[in-house]
């Protein structure tokens, strides 16, 4: 929309939520459409971010066939209308393709070592089916496309992923819940920085192979949680949150069962990023939190 475009958004409201698109509404280059990607639809388009499917574990296992359908006919769906209207098409694909990784840092030449039927194949899987159905639209019938690997992006959506997850426990003063002995490690990108990532590959010549978009700040889900245990301390410090009602004890890690199939480690190699589109991440994690944690802040002051 700043860009001066016509945007037209179709959701299913599965794991979206209005209020990220209420301050649209009524824009004259601004149009919502409530759908589901699984059903075929006319429109006339000349780009196409196609972004649609749940990407918390817990959402995406919730209903893994929906998952999967999504992933398989949505894209197909989608791609079709790319070859209709002639629209140049993207695809949100994921580091989840890489499975649990057995080179790191991970580069788009990895093939990857994915389970193909443990509880995250319906999402891994269905990625892999995505970008197999996108080359092959590419290369039978020519559709124009770009396909973005997307490593652990977070900001204003609280929808069971590490970031929200552990931010709005922080501030509720509950326990951040750390899945396993906390090990694990993973790469943080603010959603902004995703957001520039997807219109440069979009707007760039880089169409007939996959490009990673994401941070290359590693840190352990313990690390992570002790970060934002800081940030939020930091920012009542600072009087610029509310403080913890009196009494409530602050938060602290504590450890529950490990989820199956959890990748013990992830980083992009993003050599291709900064080549091919002059993309690098200009958000540091530490300030994408803090605007991250002010958000639920504000949502939890406007919840009570
Ligand atoms: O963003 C990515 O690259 C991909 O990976 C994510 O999967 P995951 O990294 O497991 O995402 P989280 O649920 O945020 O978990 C990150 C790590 O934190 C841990 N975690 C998460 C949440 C929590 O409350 N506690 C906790 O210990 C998980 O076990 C995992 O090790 C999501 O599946 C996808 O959205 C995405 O495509």
């Amino acid at each position: 929309m700043f860009l001066g475009h016509d945007v037209v958004v179709l959701d299913s409201f599965f794991s979206g939520n209005k209020t990220t698109l209420s301050h649209w509404v009524g824009h004259p280059n601004f149009e919502l459409i409530r759908g589901d990607v699984v059903e075929p639809i006319l429109l006339e388009v000349d780009q196409i971010y196609h972004l649609a499917c749940p990407a918390s574990p817990k959402a995406y296992q919730l209903n893994a066939v929906k998952t999967l359908k999504t992933s398989f006919v949505g894209t197909l769906n989608m791609l079709g209308l790319a070859k209709r209207t002639k629209a140049r098409f993207l695809l949100s694909s994921t580091s989840e393709v890489y499975g649990s990784p057995t080179v790191h840092p991970q580069p788009e030449s990895y093939w990857g070592n994915v389970n193909p039927n443990g509880p995250r194949a319906c999402y891994d899987e269905g990625k892999r089916v995505a970008e197999a159905l996108t080359y092959g639209y590419a290369r039978q019938d020519g559709v124009d496309v770009r396909v973005a690997r997307i490593f652990n992006c977070f900001g204003d959506t609280d929808d069971g992923r590490l970031v929200s997850n552990f931010a709005v426990a922080a501030l509720r003063g509950e326990p951040l819940q750390v899945y396993g002995d906390g090990q694990a490690t993973r790469s943080l990108m603010f959603v902004h920085d995703l957001v520039t990532g997807l219109i440069d590959l979009m707007e760039s010549s880089h169409s007939l192979t996959p490009v990673n978009i994401g941070s290359s700040d590693e840190g352990t889900v313990l690390s992570w949680a002790e970060e934002i245990l800081s940030t939020v301390r930091e920012l009542r410090a600072a009087g610029e949150i509310a403080p913890l009602p009196a009494g409530t004890p602050e938060s602290k890690v504590e450890f529950v069962p490990a989820v199956v199939d959890d990748p013990p480690r992830r980083r992009p190699d993003t050599t291709l990023a900064k080549e091919v589109i002059g993309w690098d991440p200009r958000w540091t994690v530490k300030a994408g939190l803090e605007e991250t944690v002010r958000y639920f802040a504000a949502q939890l002051e406007m919840a009570d």
